[in-house]
């Protein structure tokens, strides 16, 4: 019967579609002017869902602020996962580590080399030890001497100025958040999250090895780059700050142990027992960094054993850590792939005697 009235009716229908606003027939294009129009309102929606996030993904998830007390620092603009690539970097410039010219002739040279744009970014970076007496607007060679020292990092054979990274503060121990590598390759330096940073939170690299007592810290720190660090593992109160001391101490000397392998000092199961100790007093302190290397070389230590489930095991551990410090494309995740793939194959493998060392 509905079938039989919906053909009796369509001719009817058809007349009135351009005249009533009542009735199915009369409605079939404004329905479809509705659907359009929903699917337009979607597709904007998921356009602009895609820029924001596209956006966020792309654009440096920080900014450079003032900082009372420090100068500029880099502070997080959204929450930063544990290895995520902050930084991606190619240097003002490199010079060797020696030189038989004078450094700062040659600093100079290459700082009057630079284009207009990087050579006030390059002067725009902060300097410490610069004698009270000098008036820096006369002496130009000097301060960018004192500019190189604050703020250049060692790179493959060389020393380089990245005026991007440079802004990053330093931070002890557990403070320090970002680790920077450099990318022979492609001449450029990378900065991963080590930690996950909140949004707010300031990115905060290290400039030294930190796995000693603070005191120490303080006087190298203070010395080179002329502040008093307050970092929060500086400013732990008394009790907190020698537990921390003795920890890092601890870690350093365990460290020390673990290398005595490679003079056959101590076997190769106790090596990584030692590495099995490192991890809980890392762990305990809040120490991230350093990870990947450690127990790349306690895959080392298991397949010149020929323990091929310590090896990938210790590899595949090795791989994550590394991914998290120097970025899942680096060639040290690839060289702990080659390893988890054959460790048979590694130049080491059997080169000690049958032991089975244990895995993490
Ligand atoms: C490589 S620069 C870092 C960026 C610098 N704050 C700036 O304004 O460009 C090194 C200098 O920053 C300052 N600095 C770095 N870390 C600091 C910290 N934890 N506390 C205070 N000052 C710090 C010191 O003056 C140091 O010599």
């Amino acid at each position: 019967m509905a079938r039989e009235k919906s053909t009796q009716q369509s001719p009817g229908i058809k007349r009135n579609t351009t005249t009533s606003s009542r009735g199915t027939p009369s409605h079939r294009p404004q329905a479809w002017l509705l659907w359009s129009l929903i699917f337009l309102v979607i597709a904007v929606f998921l356009a602009l869902v895609y820029n924001v996030y596209f956006n966020q993904r792309n654009s440096p998830p920080f900014e450079v602020v003032d900082l009372p007390g420090r100068g500029k620092g880099v502070i997080a603009s959204r929450d930063i996962q544990r290895g995520e690539l902050v930084i991606q970097e190619k240097p003002l410039f490199i010079v060797p580590y020696s030189t038989s010219d004078s450094p700062t002739a040659l600093i100079s040279h290459r700082v009057q080399s630079l284009n207009d744009l990087d050579y006030h970014a390059f002067f725009n970076l902060s300097y410490v030890n610069f004698p009270k007496s000098m008036d820096p607007e006369v002496f130009r060679d000097e301060v960018a001497m004192a500019i190189f020292q604050t703020n250049a990092v060692a790179v493959g054979q060389g020393v380089g100025i990245f005026p991007r990274m440079a802004r990053l503060n330093h931070g002890c121990s557990s403070a320090f958040n970002v680790v920077y590598s450099w990318r022979q390759e492609k001449g450029e330096i990378v900065v991963h999250a080590l930690q996950n940073i909140s949004r707010g939170q300031e990115l905060l690299t290290t400039y030294t090895d930190t796995k000693r007592p603070r005191k120490e810290r303080r006087e190298y720190l203070s010395k080179h780059y002329g502040f008093h660090c307050m970092c929060s593992v500086c400013s732990l109160p008394p009790f907190q700050s020698q537990a921390s001391d003795e920890r890092l101490n601890s870690i350093s000397e365990l460290y020390s142990l673990f290398s005595t392998w490679g003079t056959h000092s101590i076997r190769g199961t106790e090596a990584i027992d030692v590495v099995r100790r490192i991890w809980t007093s890392t762990n305990e302190e809040g120490y991230y960094s350093e990870r990947g290397q450690l127990f790349a070389d306690a895959a080392l230590v298991s397949l010149s054993h020929s323990d091929v489930s310590a090896a990938r095991a210790w590899a595949t551990v090795a791989a994550e850590w590394y991914g998290y410090e120097l970025g899942q494309d680096s060639e040290q995740v690839a060289n702990m792939g080659a390893i988890i793939a054959r460790p048979e194959a590694h130049y080491a493998w059997g080169t000690r005697e049958h032991l089975i060392v244990g895995g993490p």
